[in-house]
């Protein structure tokens, strides 16, 4: 039985796993190891690694808030915390009655504390890196990861070296790793190209890796998915059909995949219940999109990638081969949207009070495609996902705006001008 597979059983603990039940397993071969003995990201085989438990989780057994509410689903009972989670899951009338769907919730992690999803993977991952004992931490990023490792790494008092693609990441991002106090290199090549060298500076020893290749990164970013499920309950009365959600280096598809799976293996989920996940790319970076609409297992690396969206502005999305079977398995699709599109979508979430950046926007320009296109039907619950805030990339906000107009420095002149 493939171990990605919605039908896999609950795991049993090799010997390897640690007193709280915890190990990591590969997701092609099965070879298990410690979880903490060892810096390891990926398995001798190559493929990648995931987190698991000999103890899954219900329902029942979440308490507290936040991210560390999810504590039975996670490696501990509580991380390097600012804190992260609990983000809105909010009512968006005007877009569910465009879209003419039974119920569409935006669920708005660019709330969480320095504005994107990325810290719900810091806040575990920089915890392993304490039980680790490693010495410095660091990521490739087009901008949120970056942010978020800079601002914990200063709450854990640890070094972040930050590797960034010159000229492709917003405005405040990059102001975030700076004043968190990271080293910041701007790197010539995009940022498959910087991914490439940290994990080669990650391979040799001399940094931590904390994107998303690090498995237990994806454990943090698995609490999105239930926080949707728990919300869209309270709110609603019932799960989502579908999740739909821009997709990168294709963490939050995996992650969200994972989740469910567990539940399911627990028994706190139906299959049947499980939402659909379906991703989003921009046009100018959708090897992912490319992967599924033609049905491939792996994804073609894309040298060349563009879009206004600079967060997703990715062409090797490491965790495909994670990220596809959740696609797959849950019966969901990915397409691709365009620039002007993700745009429209920014300007129309802004117009119901949701301020997101334009990567997050491509989940409403995604939705509203499939919906066009009769994939999303009239009788579904929809969730979509928007990752990160809209103050992340100022420049894009103004853009997508309308202009300021300028008056003169009195009353009269302001009526005058209201006038016109
Ligand atoms: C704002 C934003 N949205 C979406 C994504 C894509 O998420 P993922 O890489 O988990 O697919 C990223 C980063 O990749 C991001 O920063
Ligand atoms: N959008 C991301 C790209 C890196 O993704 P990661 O989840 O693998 O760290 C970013 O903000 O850098």
């Amino acid at each position: 039985m493939d171990s990605l597979s919605l039908d896999a059983p609950a795991p049993e603990a090799p010997a390897v796993a640690n007193d709280n039940g915890v190990w990591l397993a590969c997701i092609e071969c099965g070879d298990a190891y410690a979880p903490f003995d060892e810096v390891r990201y990926t398995c001798d085989c190559g493929c990648l690694l995931e987190a698991r438990y000999a103890d899954l989780p219900t329902f029942e057994d979440f308490e507290g808030r936040g991210v560390w509410r999810y504590s039975a689903a996670l490696p501990f009972d509580v991380g390097v915390t600012l804190p992260e989670g609990d983000t809105p899951l909010h009512r968006v009338p005007d877009l569910e009655d465009e879209l003419g769907v039974e119920a569409l919730r935006v669920k708005h992690e660019g709330m969480n504390p320095t504005g994107a999803f990325k810290d719900r993977g810091m806040t575990v991952g920089v915890r392993v890196a304490q039980e680790l004992g490693v010495g410095r931490l660091a990521c490739a990023s087009t901008g949120n990861t970056s942010a978020a490792l800079s601002a914990y790494g200063a709450r854990a008092n640890m070094e972040t070296l930050v590797l960034l693609p010159a000229g492709k990441v917003a405005a405040g991002k990059v102001a975030q790793a700076s004043l968190h106090g990271a080293r910041i290199l701007e790197v010539d090549g995009n940022f498959d190209t910087c991914l490439d060298i940290v994990q080669d500076l990650a391979e040799s020893g001399d940094a931590y890796l904390l994107n998303s290749l690090n498995p237990f990164r994806l454990e943090g970013q698995k609490t999105i998915g239930l926080e949707i499920l728990e919300r869209f309950v309270d709110d609603y009365g019932a799960f989502p059909d579908r999740i739909v959600l821009p997709v990168g280096n294709a963490g939050n598809t995996a992650a969200l995949y994972k989740c469910f799976r567990e539940l399911v293996q627990s028994g706190a989920l139906a299959k049947d219940d499980v939402p659909t996940l379906t991703g989003v790319q921009a046009e100018g970076a959708a090897p992912m999109v490319e992967a599924v609409q033609e049905g491939n297992d792996e994804v073609r690396r894309w040298d060349d990638v563009e879009t206004r969206a600079t967060a997703i502005r990715i062409g090797n999305p490491v965790n495909a081969p994670k990220a596809l079977p959740g696609i797959r398995e849950t019966g969901g699709t990915a397409v691709a949207v365009s620039d002007d599109e993700i745009t429209r979508a920014q300007r129309d979430l802004a117009g119901e009070g949701v301020g997101v950046e334009p990567a997050s926007a491509a989940s409403l320009a995604g939705a509203r495609k499939l919906r066009d296109e009769g994939v999303i039907e009239a009788g579904e619950r929809v969730a979509l996902l928007t990752t990160g805030h809209l103050l992340k990339d100022p420049d894009a906000a103004a853009a997508a705006g309308a202009e300021p107009e300028s008056v003169p420095g009195t009353t009269e002149g302001v009526r005058e001008h209201l006038a016109d």
